[in-house]
């Protein structure tokens, strides 16, 4: 799905990151890991196409597809004056535009979304209302009913508790189970030791591509 021919990425022409080959295959379920700083947001945005590449080149065979975006808990906005139900409807984007309204059918998608992550009670709370646990539940809440063939996770267990960890672990399985490609950022060294097939360790000089027989990926 995604080949990487000595990708180096970072900001204004400027690496942060040593050179990085290799390739995801569809269907793969990789975490990317490193120390602080090294680099893991920012070769996250350089594939998502947020940011050029600063040298090589990430090459796409069939395409970029549709990707499924979790930013970074710290770089959301979360006081926009809008419910919980109304920021999940965006995973049904493209199917249903801004101009149409939603369906029964799509209602139901999206209240059985909200369920999977303990959220229907909290379908018409404000967003500025939610605990950090229940905001990064809402926000999986979305790209799980988005089901993009590409979902690209930035630190999705940081600064939540240990039930909801386990709550979005089983959802990046469920995800991966249905023939979703998943590349996350994370420190949870246990869940990417237990969970993750294939982990891309960085590092300053250099970068390490492991890959494991893992167990079931559902937590
Ligand atoms: N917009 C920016 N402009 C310039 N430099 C940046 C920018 N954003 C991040 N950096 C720098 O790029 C380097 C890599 O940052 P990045 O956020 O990718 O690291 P990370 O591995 O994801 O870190 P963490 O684990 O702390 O989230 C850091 O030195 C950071 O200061």
């Amino acid at each position: 799905m995604i080949e990487l021919q000595a990708l180096r990425v970072g900001y204004d022409s400027s690496p942060v990151t040593p050179a990085i080959s290799g390739s995801l295959a569809q269907g793969s379920m990789t975490a990317i890991v490193g120390d602080n700083g090294c680099g893991k947001s920012t070769l996250l945005k350089t594939l998502a196409g947020f940011l050029p590449p600063v040298k090589g080149s990430v090459h796409w065979p069939k395409g970029r597809p549709v990707i499924g975006w979790l930013a970074q808990r710290n770089t959301l906005e979360s006081d926009f004056p809008i419910v919980v139900q109304d920021v999940v409807n965006m995973g049904l984007w493209p199917k249903v535009s801004l101009f149409r309204s939603i369906g029964r059918s799509e209602r139901l998608r999206v209240a059985a979304a909200l369920e999977r992550v303990g959220m229907l009670h909290l379908a018409r709370t404000p967003v500025e209302t939610l605990s950090g646990g229940q905001f990064q539940r809402m926000l999986f809440a979305r790209v799980w009913l988005q089901q993009a063939p590409l979902v690209m996770l930035d630190e999705p267990l940081t600064g939540v508790d240990e039930n909801t960890s386990h709550v979005l672990m089983s959802l990046i399985g469920e995800m991966h189970q249905r023939g979703q490609t998943i590349l996350a950022v994370l420190h949870d060294t246990p869940r990417v030791n237990r969970y993750f097939p294939a982990v891309l360790r960085l590092g300053s000089a250099s970068c390490e591509w492991q890959m494991q027989a893992k167990k079931a990926c559902v937590a």
